[in-house]
């Protein structure tokens, strides 16, 4: 049995996660048995290239227990800071529907034949793998974490955004599809997001990314020794 997948975007969010591990596991504090894999930006590429990953442990005989999305985000003003750290209590697909002249339909509420493997709009974390990752990270804020297609970048989508989704803390790119991937293969799942910059109107000179990097980084850390052998 192979321990936690955790899945980045990019491989410098892969590096950041694996740079806290790599700290723990000097210490002798853990960070071990945690595998850590780059699988693309957006949920098209990032869900394909976890389900593989999972179904690739599967047929060696060494599945994964549970699946961690981790990487980078935006943050809604006044919910979350920049340089802050969020776990998804749930991981919605915000912009999967239809839209109308009154407004967005979610998914969900235009009456399409929705499987339970996953089809809806959203994918609630683990409870016991969110409250492990909640214990090691009291500080982070909790909360709903929007997956995108489309970086929010103008005031009007941002203030939709906020409206329709009161809870939502941040949004990404690619959470909601990994969570797709490993309710498919039957595996606990959570989302973890460190915040790099306000979702706004674009102004790529808010963007603090080393700092989120840096916070992906000490996340790590407080993270190795509880997911250890356990996950
Ligand atoms: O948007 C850019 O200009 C950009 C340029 C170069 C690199 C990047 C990244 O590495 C971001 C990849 C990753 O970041 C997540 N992310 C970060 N902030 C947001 C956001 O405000 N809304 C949605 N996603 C965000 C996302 O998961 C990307 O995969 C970006």
């Amino acid at each position: 049995m192979t321990g936690l997948l955790v899945v980045t975007a990019v491989p410098v969010e892969a590096e950041a996660v694996r740079a806290g591990l790599a700290a723990c596991a000097a210490a002798g504090s853990g960070g071990q048995g945690v595998t850590v894999a780059p699988v693309g930006v957006g949920p098209g590429a990032a869900g394909a290239a976890t389900a593989r990953l999972l179904a690739l442990a599967e047929a060696a005989g060494r599945p994964y227990r549970a699946v961690l999305s981790a990487g980078i985000g935006g943050g809604f003003p006044g919910r979350v800071e920049v340089g802050g750290t969020v776990l998804a209590s749930r991981s919605i697909a915000a912009d999967l529907g239809a839209e109308s002249p009154d407004g967005f339909i979610p998914l969900d509420e235009l009456g399409m034949p929705l499987d339970q493997l996953g089809g809806g709009i959203l994918v609630d974390a683990d409870p016991v793998l969110l409250g492990t990752l909640r214990q090691a990270l009291p500080a982070a804020a909790v909360g709903t974490v929007l997956t995108v297609g489309t970086v929010t970048g103008t005031a009007d989508s941002t203030r939709l955004l906020a409206e329709r989704h009161p809870d939502a803390v941040a949004e990404a790119m690619e959470g909601y599809a990994v969570g797709v991937a490993a309710t498919q293969a039957g595996l606990p799942f959570a989302e973890l997001r460190t915040i790099s910059n306000p979702i706004g109107p674009r102004d790529r000179g808010n963007w603090r990314m080393r700092e989120a990097f840096a916070a992906l980084t000490a996340a790590a850390t407080a993270l190795g020794p509880v997911l250890g052998p356990g996950w």
